[in-house]
């Protein structure tokens, strides 16, 4: 059978949301063409590299091995939406105004593949690149040309939006709205060009929002961008046209999202990863979110889980803003301290683990930094040592360190009415939520080398089919663990005479 047998198919059939209960993952004898891509570009663009069985990514058999080995023999995966499951999208802009590209990179080379047809992308974005294509040829806008640093869009994001509360659910996907961010070359809105990038947000809000035929286009930003390395996005950001705050419906809440901020691609399979999470943090539990954006998984919790307290941290700080519109939106019952603090996880990584029952921890796809991974192998030492001095956890008061002083300084703090205070427990619960199974793989083996942690479950999910990524989500306990525990000797005891 070849692939243009499937493209005769009228549309891509769906999947059981979750499937199959694993271990051995082959419940589900599903002909693996029908859960092909079917995509023009596959080959073209490094988007994709799993053409076939999207439902099971390749790396799928090594993860279930991973943790077959490592004690957790229930591990399930959840293989969500398979196509149009990306939310959130950055793409390069070349070519000519004339001819334009918008796309990926081709591996291993600055060639841009143009791919209007992406089944990876929500269809929202197709249609808004579509149409981003049509206003740069009709008003002449120059794409970026790296080699000579010149030309004006050098990106797009764009950014869908399904909560459309007006509508019901079962339409909501497919009337997502787009977000879009031009990423203009000048340094700021005063610069020549200017003209020709309201020409162009204009162009796209006539033809692409609220009054136009297809409404597709929730708000255009702006982001500029002069340097010639490869970061995509500058540091000053301008809302131009549309509605101002970006809301999305995950994990049980609203959630802001600026397009500064961190936001995950694939907002269905977050959903369930969320719902998933839940249920590993008891309720009224103390919880660290670090790596933690604008604290979606911290605001999330607090909201189930009835938190006693939540503390995010976060290096980036732009992602404050949507923090706090998102817990103007919690509901006003929550009676949780909730705090977001703009600092590096990985600069005395133990102030933050302090006072909490459970961390969660989200970082990029490098992994944790080497020193949270050590705080957290050692935190029986720290304990002990604490109980001898009985002087370090009690700083929390008294705090001296700089950098601590600094992030309480760009902290944002709302306090229970009826929690206490921060305690001085250590966490004896840490979620691990992974987009980077080789630096996972390297980090559960350090947290489990000293036995201080043991591996009590583990999820994975199809964030990104057709990749070779998954997102894992590991919950491990303080403690050797049963399996690990010292055996006994095997000796009977000798029953009395
Ligand atoms: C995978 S994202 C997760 C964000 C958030 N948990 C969410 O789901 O929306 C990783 C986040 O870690 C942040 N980050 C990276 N290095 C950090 C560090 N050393 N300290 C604190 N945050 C960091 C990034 O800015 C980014 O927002």
């Amino acid at each position: 059978m070849t692939l243009s047998i499937l493209s005769a198919q009228p549309s891509a059939p769906q999947l059981p949301a979750s499937f199959p209960p694993s271990p051995n993952l082959s419940l589900s004898p599903l002909p693996s063409l029908t859960c092909a891509l079917q995509c023009q570009h596959f080959q073209s663009c490094s988007g994709c590299t799993q053409e076939l069985n999207l439902h099971r990514p390749i790396i799928l058999d090594d993860v279930t091995d991973f943790f077959n080995n490592h004690g957790v023999s229930d591990f399930t995966f959840d293989s969500c939406r398979l196509w149009g499951w990306r939310c959130r999208a950055k793409l390069a802009v070349r070519g000519s105004s004339n001819s334009p590209l918008i796309g990926l990179y081709q591996e291993n080379s600055h060639n841009i593949v143009d791919i209007p047809h992406c089944k990876a992308h929500h269809p929202s974005i197709n249609a808004t690149v579509e149409l981003l294509k049509q206003g740069i040829t009709h008003l002449k806008v120059e794409p970026y040309d790296e080699d000579q640093g010149t030309g004006e869009l050098r990106y797009v994001q764009m950014a869908v939006t399904l909560n459309n509360t007006s509508l019901p659910a079962s339409q909501r996907y497919r009337n997502g709205k787009v977000q879009v961010t031009l990423v203009w070359n000048s340094r700021n809105e005063n610069s020549p060009s200017s003209e020709k990038l309201k020409a162009l947000a204009n162009f796209l809000w006539r033809n692409g929002g609220p009054r136009s035929n297809v409404h597709l286009i929730h708000s255009v930003w702006a982001n500029f961008q002069t340097s010639t390395n490869n970061i995509i996005f500058g540091n000053r950001w301008r809302h131009l046209l549309g509605e101002i705050d970006f809301w999305e419906h995950v994990g049980g809440i609203d959630i802001a999202l600026a397009p500064s901020s961190f936001g995950q691609a694939n907002t269905r399979a977050f959903d369930s990863l969320l719902r998933k999470l839940q249920k590993y943090v008891p309720y009224g539990a103390a919880v660290a979110d670090l790596y933690a954006g604008a604290g979606v998984i911290g605001l999330s919790l607090a909201a189930t889980r009835k938190c006693r307290s939540v503390k995010c941290i976060e290096i980036n700080k732009e992602a404050r803003l949507s923090f706090e519109k998102t817990v103007g939106r919690l509901p006003k019952s929550i009676d949780t301290t909730i705090s977001w603090h703009h600092a590096d996880t990985s600069i005395g990584p133990l102030s933050w683990l302090m006072g909490s029952d459970v961390v969660v921890v989200d970082p990029p796809r490098k992994g944790l930094d080497p020193s949270l991974v050590d705080a957290l192998r050692t935190l029986s030492l720290a304990e002990k040592r604490a109980m001898l001095t009985e002087r370090s956890f009690s700083k929390v008061k008294n705090e001296k360190r700089p950098w601590i002083l600094r992030a309480r300084e760009a902290s944002v703090q709302i306090e229970s009415k009826t929690s206490p205070e921060e305690g001085q427990s250590l966490p004896k619960t840490l979620i691990y939520i992974s987009c980077g199974w080789e630096s996972f793989k390297e980090d559960c083996k350090s947290l489990l080398s000293r036995k201080e942690w043991h591996l009590d479950k583990a999820h994975g999910f199809n964030f990104f089919p057709g990749t070779q990524s998954i997102e894992v989500l590991a919950v491990f306990k303080r403690g050797p663990g049963a399996g690990l525990k010292k055996k006994k000797s095997g000796k009977k005891k000798k029953r009395p005479l």
